[in-house]
């Protein structure tokens, strides 16, 4: 077959650029949520809705970094070990009541306050403790000790009144964490966007029923309801449509009045059995149909109702692909995780491979890291046809071919986006 009948990027007219469309959602799309106030331990997961200021510093103020002694700095001998008094003991959660005495040393434990005077701390590991650790009555410091040793100093990390998470972000471990730190019990968050999600096609059979002839399982509306789930939205399964056009309208129409975005599979080609082009213009607008992407061709943006519409392609790989890398940017928008970049983070690699690329398209290739040698580089996967799934359990991410690139050789360094960087575990 010739090269030029072999092309399924044939299409008259300019097919709508990937970067141009994100342009598109960036400045046409904001967030549709409420917010709401959820205690720390709900809040994983979730979108940040406004600033996180500290009600304290971090550290609150000076303390041990290490369990051993205390004492003045100007005390001990720069060139030699100090014998100073212990006198004193700051255990974790006490403060000394008095400032340190000078010429004296106080033991002294990891995370307790220093006391007033007191601005250098040794490891006990370093003193030598008379008579003894437990009671000690005389230390001696080793030489070299200088102001600050071991010590964490209050505000290091933020002070009081600063912003210690920005709106926009999904809260993560450390995020949750730090909300904690700076003092606050809740947090307010964005609420779930409503998400519900459709496939179609008569050859579509939910898996665990029986197969006719031409029949296959249908597998996009798990995927899909899984990749919105991880995005943290509360997903509705509004099931599986035949290829008819009044049975596509009414379920549009009805997810058009209950949910925020509509994701569906299948029926946005140009057979006469795809629906769902047509049914979105006649209850709502299309925005967007057919991109310079390869997977993903077909993709359709638009709006059902008081919904966002996105509609995806019937194959596997590219119903998921197009959602990574059209349908995540939109539930980002609309759900409020504005700092997350709407691409996501690509990192330079050198392929293992070479490949022929077509002109003028947007492309993403399945692939892995090989390790093995020793320098990281990325293998294709060796199918890339839009029906093989297997294709994206067996690789760790897409490369990204932007349109100007005409094929790849081995050596060359491309872009590596993995699965981990566009959708959370
Ligand atoms: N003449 C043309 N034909 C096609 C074009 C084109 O430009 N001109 N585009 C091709 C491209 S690219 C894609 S992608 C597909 C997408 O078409 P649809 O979105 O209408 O998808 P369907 O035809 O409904 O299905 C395609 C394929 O995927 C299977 N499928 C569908 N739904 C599911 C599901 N839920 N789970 C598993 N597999 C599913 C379906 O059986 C088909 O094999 O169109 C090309 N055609
Ligand atoms: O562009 Mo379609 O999404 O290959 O497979």
């Amino acid at each position: 077959m010739s090269d030029t009948l072999n092309d399924c990027f044939k299409s008259p007219g300019a097919l709508l650029r990937l970067d141009d469309a994100l342009d598109m959602l960036a400045a046409r799309l904001f967030p549709v949520v409420d917010t709401e106030d959820l205690p720390l331990t709900k809040a994983a997961g979730r979108i940040l809705a406004a600033p996180v200021c500290a009600t304290v510093a971090n550290p609150r103020f000076d303390n041990a970094a290490m369990d051993g002694f205390c004492a003045r700095a100007a005390d001990l001998n720069a060139d030699g070990p100090t014998s100073l008094a212990a006198v004193g003991r700051i255990a974790a959660g006490s403060a000394a009541e008095e400032p340190i005495a000078q010429g004296t040393a106080a033991r002294i434990f990891t995370g307790a306050p220093l006391p007033p005077g007191a601005d250098v701390v040794a490891m006990q590991e370093d003193c030598t403790a008379h008579p003894s650790l437990d009671a000690p009555q005389t230390v001696t410091f080793p030489a070299g000790l200088s102001v600050g040793n071991f010590v964490r100093r209050a505000g290091d990390d933020f002070s009081t009144g600063a912003t210690v998470l920005s709106p926009g972000r999904r809260l993560r471990p450390q995020d949750v964490a730090m909300a904690a730190a700076a003092g606050h019990a809740t947090v307010t968050v964005f609420k779930r966007l409503k998400a519900g999600v459709l496939s179609t096609g008569d050859e579509i059979v939910e898996p665990g029923h029986p197969l006719g002839p031409a029949q296959i399982y249908g597998s996009n509306r798990y995927g899909l309801m899984a990749a919105l789930a991880a995005l943290g939205a509360e997903v509705t399964d509004l099931g599986h449509l035949p290829d008819r056009r009044d049975a596509t309208e009414a379920a549009l129409a009805a997810a058009g009045r209950s949910q925020d975005v509509i994701v569906t599979s299948g029926g946005v080609s140009v057979g006469g059995e795809d629906h769902v082009v047509d049914a979105v213009r006649a209850l709502g607008e299309v925005h967007v149909w057919r991109m310079a992407v390869k997977p993903g061709k077909p993709t359709t943006l638009g709006t059902v109702g008081r919904a966002a519409f996105i509609g995806l392609p019937g194959y596997p790989v590219s119903s998921l692909a197009t959602f990574m890398m059209v349908a995540r940017p939109v539930v980002l928008r609309l759900s409020g995780a504005l700092a997350e970049p709407l691409f996501p983070g690509a990192f330079p690699l050198p392929a293992g491979f070479s490949f022929a690329k077509k002109h003028r398209r947007r492309q993403f290739v399945r692939a892995s890291i090989d390790r093995a040698g020793g320098t990281p580089v990325v293998r294709l996967y060796p199918s890339q046809e839009p029906h093989v799934l297997s294709s994206m359990i067996a690789s760790d991410g897409l490369v990204d071919l932007r349109e100007d690139c005409t094929g790849v050789a081995e050596g060359d360094m491309v872009d590596f986006i993995p699965y981990s960087s566009i959708l959370p575990a």
